[in-house]
């Protein structure tokens, strides 16, 4: 039985909720389980064998993994490791700058409606900011807010000496208009590299960019620090959106792979996929890219971000069956998983980002990152 199974989410179904987090306990199981532990850096999946009539309550924590089973499998790219370091550098590199010339660099961030992923990312965004001295300036506005107020708080930050950066969390409420808001953020201090004239130069030979849009940057600063080769190489990114999968393209591109891009569109997706030493995947479809798909060997940066739900089960159920397991790891009531089946890939692939832990984590230190260089460059300090 795998728990992981990227066919169908429906194993889920058999995951119940406790209160204790940590543990997993199994009672009366024969065979070969796969057990992902929620939330928890996948080196430590963990493959169990059990015989018949094993101990009543048998209970197995996430870092028993042993060397030899981490080993079998990928490299795991650790994002949350890398961003960890990044954010050291910067935190560095902002001290001297205010010892050298009293400037602390700033960041606003405005949240517009009260989508809860939206408001969680904001509050990561300026605990990360006060992790490395940034300041961060927030304003919240009510969903039904006019994108005049909208614009005109854009207006002021502009305007600013004291914010180098701006970011607009997206989505918008639907009323409004993103491309007028996202062309009214000054390029200079457009840290996002969301704006037209930003992806526009990222598009161009011989053009840089003021700002690389973050989650991308952070694909690539993954591969550069786990020294994968791009230059050369056959790079497949799955996605084409505006914030990740297209300016992801382009700036493989420049690194000098040869770049292909698969979309909702495209014909036998997995053929092309197979093809790639290198795939991005940034499509919000979970467990979509099978370990199929995969050329042996390739580097996955995997982008999805995919909350599945962990379904909470009647009481009954749980007396009555045989098999009883339950995940006391996810107190959320979901899971976070990524676009490649995981459990597939890492069999196949010599190495791959988790989720989380992965991607995410450098897209909030690129975010830092930019923003220094912002503040930087503003004030002529190298
Ligand atoms: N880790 C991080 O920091 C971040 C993670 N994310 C995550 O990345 C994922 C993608 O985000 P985003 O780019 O904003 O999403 P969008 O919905 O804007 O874009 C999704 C892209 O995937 C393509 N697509 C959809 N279905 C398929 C399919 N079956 N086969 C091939 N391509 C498909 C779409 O194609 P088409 O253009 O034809 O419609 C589109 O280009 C999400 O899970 C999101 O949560 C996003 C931002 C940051
Ligand atoms: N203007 C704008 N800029 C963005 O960069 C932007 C945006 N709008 N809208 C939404 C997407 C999404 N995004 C993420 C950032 C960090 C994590 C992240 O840190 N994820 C953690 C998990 C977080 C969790 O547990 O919920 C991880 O993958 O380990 C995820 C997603 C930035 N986005």
């Amino acid at each position: 039985m795998n728990l992981a199974d990227c066919s169908s989410h429906s194993a889920t179904a058999r995951l119940l909720h406790f209160g204790s987090p940590g543990a997993i306990y199994l009672r009366r199981f024969v065979g070969s389980l796969h057990v992902g532990r929620c939330g928890s850096n996948p080196t430590h999946v963990k493959t169990l064998r059990l015989r018949s009539n094993p101990p009543k309550t048998l209970t197995v924590t996430a870092a028993m993994a042993s060397e030899a089973e981490v080993a079998a499998s990928a490299k795991i790219i650790d994002g949350k490791m890398v961003a960890k370091e990044i954010r050291d550098e910067i935190t560095t590199e902002v001290s001297r700058m205010k010892d050298a010339i009293g400037v602390v660099p700033g960041l606003a961030v405005m949240l517009i409606g009260e989508r809860k992923d939206s408001a969680t990312y904001v509050r990561n965004k300026k605990k990360a900011c006060e992790s490395v001295g940034i300041n961060s300036f927030e304003v919240r506005l009510p969903e039904d807010s006019a994108e005049t107020e909208v614009l005109k708080f854009i207006s002021d930050f502009n305007d600013d000496p004291a914010v180098h950066g701006i970011l607009v969390q997206l989505p918008l409420p639907k009323h409004m208009n993103e491309q007028n808001i996202l062309n009214a953020v000054s390029i200079e201090k457009d840290v996002d590299g969301f704006h037209p004239l930003n992806i526009g130069r990222l598009a161009m030979r011989g053009r840089e960019p003021s700002f690389v849009p973050c989650t991308p940057k952070g694909c690539i600063e993954l591969l550069h620090r786990y020294g994968f080769q791009i230059k050369g190489k056959k790079a497949v990114v799955i996605g084409r959106s505006n914030i990740v999968g297209m300016p992801a393209a382009l700036l493989l591109q420049r690194e000098d792979a040869t770049v292909t891009i698969v979309h909702s569109r495209t014909q036998n997706p997995e053929q092309i996929v197979k093809e790639a030493d290198i795939v991005i995947s940034a499509v919000g479809q979970p467990d979509m890219v099978r370990g199929t798909w995969l050329k042996p060997g390739a580097v996955v940066i995997d982008v999805g971000i995919n909350p599945v739900e962990v379904r909470r089960l009647p009481l009954v159920f749980f007396i009555f069956h045989d098999h009883i397991l339950y995940d006391a790891t996810c107190p959320r009531g979901y899971r976070l998983v990524g676009d490649v089946c995981y459990e597939e890939a890492r069999k196949v692939v010599s190495a791959i980002t988790p989720v989380p832990g992965g991607v995410g984590p450098m897209t909030i230190a690129m975010l830092l990152s930019n923003t220094l260089s912002s503040a930087k460059r503003i004030h002529n300090f190298q």
